[in-house]
């Protein structure tokens, strides 16, 4: 596996184009046999997602399809942690401006990976509370470490997911098990989210994780990859098309509602919270 300068595109002997790219917040190396690329999340300490790493996954998913990979492993650099989620200084006492350009690029990101034409697997190596495990959802496949936690929190932080986060995840668990874990905020460990059908398979450590991805990946060598994608693309579509529909009201929402006094004490509560438990 190589990490290549995104700028040198080159046609590799098997006929797939390899790349990656140099960046600070993500990585990715792409497999010169398989074809396959991992995206790595790497923004210290807690994959935290702000508006700039957002844009590097966002433009490093639209480089993946132009580039026809063969299949996308999502991970993070920091073992423990695959990511804490948006980062919630993009939301509290925010700049308006950037705010918007903020959920404007999650929600670029999260249809890119929604819809990616490539196989997808998340290989949850670590906590993935709220935007993290919206991230996880997106993916087909949910590979991920023992002793972690998932699940999307927004209640317990006194806000919202928007519909999409909630589709995102009924899509994979049903409506049922959505409804309870949402009102709740409830964040899952590993073996009840493989109990619920979040999450797919359990693993040891990265080199297990890696496998088993890659073995998720390997199902589809046979299988067209146009009928696969075709096929992918009818079954997420009424997703896609409702969130691609109301994206100017849910950017609209984001701002009215995340600026309100009540949600701002919230999110200035749940950060003091943060930050008292890393200083204890
Ligand atoms: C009517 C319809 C309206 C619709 C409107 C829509 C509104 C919806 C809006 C928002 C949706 C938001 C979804 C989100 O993703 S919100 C983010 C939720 N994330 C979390 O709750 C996770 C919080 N973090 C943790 O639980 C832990 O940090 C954990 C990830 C488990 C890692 O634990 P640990 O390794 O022990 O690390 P620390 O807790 O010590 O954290 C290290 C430092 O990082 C800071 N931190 C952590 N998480 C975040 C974050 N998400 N954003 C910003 N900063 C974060 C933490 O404060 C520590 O900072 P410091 O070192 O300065 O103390």
């Amino acid at each position: 596996m190589a990490l290549r300068n995104l700028s040198k595109l080159k046609i590799h002997k098997f006929g797939i184009r390899q790349f990656s790219k140099e960046a600070n917040l993500v990585s990715v190396a792409v497999n010169d046999k398989t074809g396959v690329a991992t995206l790595n999340l790497q923004r210290p300490p807690v994959n935290s997602l702000n508006l700039e790493i957002l844009s590097e996954i966002s433009s490093t998913l639209t480089d993946l399809e132009k580039n026809k990979t063969r299949g996308l492993i999502l991970t993070s650099k920091n073992e423990g942690i695959f990511s804490a989620g948006l980062d919630i200084m993009e939301m509290y006492k925010p700049d308006v401006e950037r705010m918007k350009k903020f959920w404007t690029t999650l929600q670029d990101t999260w249809i890119k990976l929604y819809s990616c034409s490539f196989p997808s697997v998340a290989l949850i190596n670590g906590h993935a509370p709220a935007g993290g495990c919206l991230l996880a959802l997106s993916c087909e496949y949910r590979v991920m470490f023992k002793n972690c936690t998932i699940g999307l929190n927004e209640t317990q932080l006194g806000i919202v997911a928007p519909q999409w986060f909630i589709s995102s995840m009924r899509n994979v668990i049903g409506q049922r098990q959505t409804e309870s874990a949402l009102t709740q905020g409830r964040m899952f460990k590993t073996e009840e989210a493989l109990s619920i059908g979040m999450i797919d398979e359990v693993v040891e450590n990265n080199e297990e994780g890696v496998a088993r991805a890659a073995a998720f990946l390997k199902r589809f060598e046979r299988i067209p990859p146009m009928a696969r994608a075709m096929t992918k693309k009818y079954i997420r579509k009424e997703t896609i098309e409702n969130m691609v529909k109301n994206r100017e009201e849910d950017l609209k929402n984001f701002v009215t509602y995340g600026t309100q006094p009540a949600v701002q004490e919230y999110l200035g509560a749940y950060l003091q919270s943060l930050k008292k438990k890393s200083k204890a």
